[in-house]
Parts: structure tokens; sequence; C-alpha cells
């Protein structure tokens, strides 16, 4: 689904905001390891069930309140071959439940292996005369600094597809800065050159909203780039990670939106799904909690944009 789709989704909700579903075995409520524990063993398949069933009692609890899931694929790959069959599942039971879903993958290769990344995580897989789809995501997040032939491939497939991909500017690290904010002349950045790329690789692909499919990623942590970013790319859909964990607040990611409130989500991982363990409760309330968290982040920040 392009960013059409997402920006409707964010309207329909009024919630700019994106539930990012990074688990590790630990953020899992004990009720939920246990009872998986004992039937898969303390093993990586008992830990594969277990953030399952996590996935999917939070997405149970916010499918009418969130428009979007990121699950971030590091948090599977860890355990192994069982981590990405609970991703496959996770991605497609949260498109049963209507949520648009981001895979953060972060990849980026020589074109022929771009073209495998795109097959498996938008496209389709041909098997002697059959197709398949492996994880169907909405969306995927790039690595694109390898240049045009690392994401061509995947912009390629979200045109034929109507998906889209959100691809690294700026990022949320504390060290982004060691090559993004290098000086690359006359007084610009690296990021700001990256910038700029993808506002090319995207053209003409522009969508009801303005939007091609070509988004950007630019941190909450860092305001100023932020601010000239969302300038600087008029037709670029942006994915804003660092609120909350991170120290991103609704005051910084404001600079992200356009006129309406449009062109934006910002992401949460732990502060939605690791809220149960702010509530002293061991975790038996997590739905709740992930819920009233989504809500507070929400509110927070149409504190200053407002959803139109
Ligand atoms: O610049 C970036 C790009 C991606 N991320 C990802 O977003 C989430 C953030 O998690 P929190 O728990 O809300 O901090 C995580 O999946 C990162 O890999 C980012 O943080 N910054």
């Amino acid at each position: 689904m392009s960013f059409d789709h997402l920006q409707e989704a964010i309207i329909a909700m009024k919630n700019p905001t994106v539930a990012g579903l990074d688990p590790k075995p630990e953020y899992v409520p004990m009720h939920i390891r246990k009872e998986c524990y004992e039937k898969y063993g303390e093993t990586l398949e008992g830990a594969a069930e277990a953030i399952y069933r996590f996935n999917c009692g939070l997405m149970d609890a916010l499918c009418d309140i969130v428009p979007a899931v990121k699950p971030q694929s590091a948090y599977y790959e860890r355990l192994g071959w069982r981590g990405m069959e609970m991703l496959e599942r996770t991605i497609r039971y949260a498109k049963d439940k209507g949520f648009f879903v981001i895979a953060d993958i972060k990849r980026g290769d020589i074109g022929s292996t771009a073209e495998a990344y795109s097959d498996g995580w938008l496209g389709t897989t041909k098997v002697g005369e059959s197709t398949f789809s492996s994880f169907d995501a909405d969306c995927v997040t790039l690595n694109g600094y390898m240049g045009s032939d690392s994401v061509n491939p995947f912009l390629k497939t979200c045109k034929a597809l109507d998906k889209c991909a959100f691809i690294l500017v700026k990022t949320s690290n504390p060290s982004s800065g060691e090559l993004q904010n290098v000086a690359a002349g006359n007084g610009d950045t690296v990021y700001g050159l990256m910038a700029d790329l993808i506002e090319q690789w995207g053209a003409g692909t522009q969508g009801k909203y303005g939007y091609t499919v070509a988004g950007a990623v630019a941190g909450a942590t860092h305001p100023d780039e932020l601010k000239q970013i969302r300038a600087r790319m008029p037709h670029s859909f942006l994915l804003v990670p660092g609120y909350g964990a991170q120290g991103g607040t609704a005051e910084d990611v404001q600079y992200a939106f356009q006129d309406k409130g449009r062109g934006a989500i910002v992401n949460s991982s732990r502060g939605i799904i690791c809220a149960w363990q702010k509530t002293g409760k061991d975790g038996m309330d997590y739905q709740e909690a992930a819920r009233n968290a989504a809500i507070a982040m929400r509110d927070d920040i149409c504190r200053f944009t407002t959803i139109e």
C-alpha cells in the first residue's frame, strides 16, 4: 500500500503514530512466557511463540486507535528461522487487523541482491511455474547510502504493487552525525545530498496526497535537521523514530508535518510495548498499558499538530 493508504489511515484515526513491534523475550509478560515455555521449552521456539502471542495481544489492543505497526526485523532474526517465521505470521496478523505494515529492515546492497530482498519483503518469488509472497509488507525501510542501484529494485516493486519505502536520511542515533552531518561542499551536508537524491529517485510517482513512493527517515532526536529535511523534501513522506525512549518529544516532531498534519508518522517501540513494566502489575495489564501509552503519545503529538 502506498503512502496514500497510510495517509488515509492516519486521517481516519486522527493519529500520526506507528507502534514499533521490537519484542525481546524479557519484554513479554511472565504469564505468556510461562505458558509458551511449558509447551515448547525454554528454547528459541518457546521464545518465538511467546513473542508472537505478545504481538497479537498488542495488536488486538491497538488496532482501532493506531494506524500502523513497524516490526523491526532484528528482534526476530536473533531467534533464527523460528523468529523469522513469527515475523511473517506477525505481518499477516497485522494486515488482517487492518494495520499498515512497515517492515524495518534497513536493507541496501548491489542491484541483483537488492532485487532478491525486494521480492522477499514486498513482492513475490517465482518457484517453477508458481509465484509466492513471502513477508508481503506494505512498506520497508532502506539504507540508500550505496546509491540508486541499491534502492531501484525496491522502488520498481513499490510502483508495480502500490507499496512504498522509507530511506535513511538523518538517523536518530547519537553518532549519526559522524557521516551524515559531514560537510559536502557549498555549505551542504551528506544527509542533505541524500535528501535530494531521494526526491529524485521518487520523481514521477506522486500519489493523491503528493507523496512519492520514496519516503525518508529523519530522527526526532535531531529537530533542527528534521526541520530542514521537511522543507527540502516536499514530496517525501517522513518516518520519524526516536520519540520517547530515545528522548525525542512532541515539540521536536512537530517539524516533521506539513499543512493539515500531513506527510509524517512518528514511531514509538519500547514506549508502547514495555509500558506494562511501569504499572507494577506483573504484566497482566500489558494490553491496557500499551493502549494507554499509545493514546498518550497521540494526544501529546496532537497538542502541536492537528490532523485533517
Ligand atoms: O534512525 C532510526 C531509524 C530506525 N530506528 C528504529 O526505530 C525504533 C525505535 O525504537 P524505540 O524503542 O522507540 O527507541 C527501533 O526499531 C529502531 O531500530 C531508530 O530508532 N532510528
